[in-house]
């Protein structure tokens, strides 16, 4: 069976959380403990083939043994990063990473980095807030030769299924053989939702 990996990254409250929770039980839950990092894990069957899927949610703060980006980024098979439409800074946060993607994954093998990087938008539903237009994301993912996605933890569910199925199954496609690092903390789908609600904050 194979094993796909699949790091979530951006800003702290980009919604990160959200759309993985939203992925894996088609719910959205406005609270999460962020206080430590995790993977969630899940078998799923895309194209007939069987997966262990892996999803990384690093924490934002700082919190013991967490990995650095590089660490992140040598783990994974695919990225997800995210940005808030309603948050510039979060946007220049995810270009930073999107580039240091890239800089990584040029050195391997070009494939890898054109068809494994997810750009999204979270947070469509605050379009009234708006501080980064589409197209600024559009330009951002083309530029890294990745995909784009803007999408509404709260409010979509199909999107954000058809989103993560898109990534993983490029990711599987990119077969990519490297020294896999593990994330300390690890979650299965029923510790997932002792997670929500541990930390109080300010809903949106
Ligand atoms: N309006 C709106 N709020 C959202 C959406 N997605 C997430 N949120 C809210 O944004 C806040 C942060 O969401 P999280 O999923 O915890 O964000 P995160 O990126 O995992 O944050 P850290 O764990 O701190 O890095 C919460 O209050 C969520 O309810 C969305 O699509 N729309």
């Amino acid at each position: 069976m194979n094993d796909i990996k699949i790091a979530v990254l951006g800003n702290e409250g980009v919604g990160k959380s959200a759309l993985i929770v939203r992925f894996l039980t088609r719910r959205f839950i406005g609270e999460y403990a962020s206080s430590s990092e995790c993977i969630y894990r899940k078998r799923l069957s895309i194209d007939g083939r069987q997966l262990n899927l892996e999803l990384y949610d690093p924490c934002s703060q700082t919190c013991d043994g967490k990995l650095s980006l590089n660490d992140q980024m040598q783990w994974a098979d695919g990225f997800v990063v995210v940005y808030d439409i309603s948050d510039r800074s979060s946007f220049l946060a995810a270009k930073a990473i999107i580039h240091l993607i890239r800089e990584q994954h040029l050195g391997v093998t070009k494939r890898d980095a054109d068809s494994v990087v997810f750009l999204v938008g979270n947070k469509q539903d605050l379009c009234h807030m708006r501080e980064v237009d589409r197209e600024e994301g559009q330009r951002l993912a083309a530029e890294a030769k990745g995909h784009f996605y803007e999408l509404s933890a709260a409010e979509h569910c199909q999107e954000v299924a058809l989103m993560f199925s898109r990534v993983i199954r490029n990711a599987g496609l990119s077969g990519k053989v490297k020294d896999r690092r593990r994330p300390s903390g690890s979650k299965s789908m029923a510790k997932l939702i002792n997670n929500v609600f541990g930390k109080r904050r300010k809903s949106v």
